[in-house]
């Protein structure tokens, strides 16, 4: 079968890096599996939960012969992991990653790549809001995008079998540039988490009693809200470090918008509000006839991933699948 690799090593085991291993495994993949975390805790709840073959908590140990090397830690800590990993990667390997920003990763990896080893950034645009080794699970990938940004240098045989591993998994590979991923990521995934993290937090902010009823009576848009706002806090601060230049130039984008509505709400323009939201709700609509979204998403346990709505802003932009 193609897409496999003979160890995988794994850096970080959260969320993406246990649904990866545990996909890598049921698929067959991969002969061997390394896990490599920073705390103790984390590592024997890996090992509890058979996620690999090997763990340790030297990063190096953990990469030592492996073909397929996948960072999957927030993206704050790519520098000092790819600086402790080098001298142990081997020549052909491939590193990778499943980090939320692109443009950041190639700045902060590609100095540290050995010669002989590619780097291949990847972002499987597929999450919750939980964390953690025991958060992770093999669906996870299905009927995903997983966006691949390859620079010049590598070579296209390379992205090929990264592509098939990922397809193997269940995801749909798109090749991109790395600033276009950050762009299209911070309007369509960054800025949303932005929002849901304001709107919790003005709610919050109520004085108690306000607060008490927003709760009691708050309809599921807030609730979906909720979900959002739960998100990994570290995670999403170094995404919002990382990814500033495209966040800003969305969210400024994002403002002006709001103040249009925020203008016709003030006015009482009715026809300007139901245009907007009638073009809204067609958008959604073409999203579900795409099927990018199923009316009740089952990937296998308890789950609310909402629909990211990729396609248009990807294809129209993405290279060839396997490059
Ligand atoms: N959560 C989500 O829905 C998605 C997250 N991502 C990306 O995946 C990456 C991981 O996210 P999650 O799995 O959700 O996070 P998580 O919080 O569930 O797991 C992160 C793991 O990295 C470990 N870690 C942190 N710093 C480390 C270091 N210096 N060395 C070794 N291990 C370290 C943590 O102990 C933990 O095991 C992030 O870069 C994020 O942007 C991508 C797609 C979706
Ligand atoms: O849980 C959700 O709704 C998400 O949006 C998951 C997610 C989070 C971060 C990513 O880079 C990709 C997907």
């Amino acid at each position: 079968m193609s897409g496999q690799f003979r160890k995988l090593a794994l850096i970080g085991i959260g969320l993406i890096g246990s649904s990866i291993a545990l996909a890598a495994r049921r698929q067959g993949l991969v002969e061997v599996i390394a896990i490599a975390t920073r705390q103790q805790g984390t590592l024997d709840e890996a090992r509890e939960l058979g996620l690999g073959d090997i763990y340790t908590l030297d990063a190096a140990e953990a990469v030592r012969g492996a073909d397929l090397v996948i960072l999957c830690t927030p993206v704050g800590a790519y520098e000092s992991v790819i600086k402790a990993i080098a001298p142990a990667l081997r020549p052909g390997a491939i590193v990778s990653d499943v980090g939320s920003v692109k443009g950041h990763v190639v700045k902060a990896l590609a100095p540290h790549i050995p010669a002989g080893v590619s780097l291949i950034p990847g972002h499987p645009i597929a999450g919750t809001e939980h964390s953690g080794p025991s958060a992770g699970f093999a669906e996870l990938f299905a009927g995903r995008w997983c966006v691949l940004t390859p620079g010049p240098e590598v070579d296209p045989a390379l992205t090929a079998k990264l592509s098939a591993f990922w397809r193997a998994m269940g995801s749909q590979v798109e090749i991109m540039e790395a600033d276009r991923h950050d762009m299209v990521l911070a309007i369509t995934s960054h800025i949303p988490h932005l929002v849901a993290y304001n709107i919790v937090g003005t709610v919050a902010d109520l004085e108690a009693a306000t607060q008490s009823e927003v709760i009691k009576f708050s309809a599921s848009g807030f609730r979906d809200f909720t979900r959002i706002a739960a998100s990994d806090p570290v995670m999403w601060r170094d995404v919002f470090l990382t990814n500033r230049e495209a966040v800003l130039e969305m969210l400024g984008r994002f403002s002006e918008d709001l103040s249009v509505l925020q203008r016709a709400v003030r006015t009482g323009d009715g026809p300007a509000l139901e245009a907007m939201f009638t073009r809204t709700r067609e958008i959604r609509r073409s999203i579900i006839s795409a099927g990018q979204e199923t009316a009740a998403p089952d990937f296998g346990r308890p789950h609310e991933s909402p629909p990211i709505p990729d396609v248009p802003f990807i294809r129209e932009h993405g290279g060839g699948d396997d490059a």
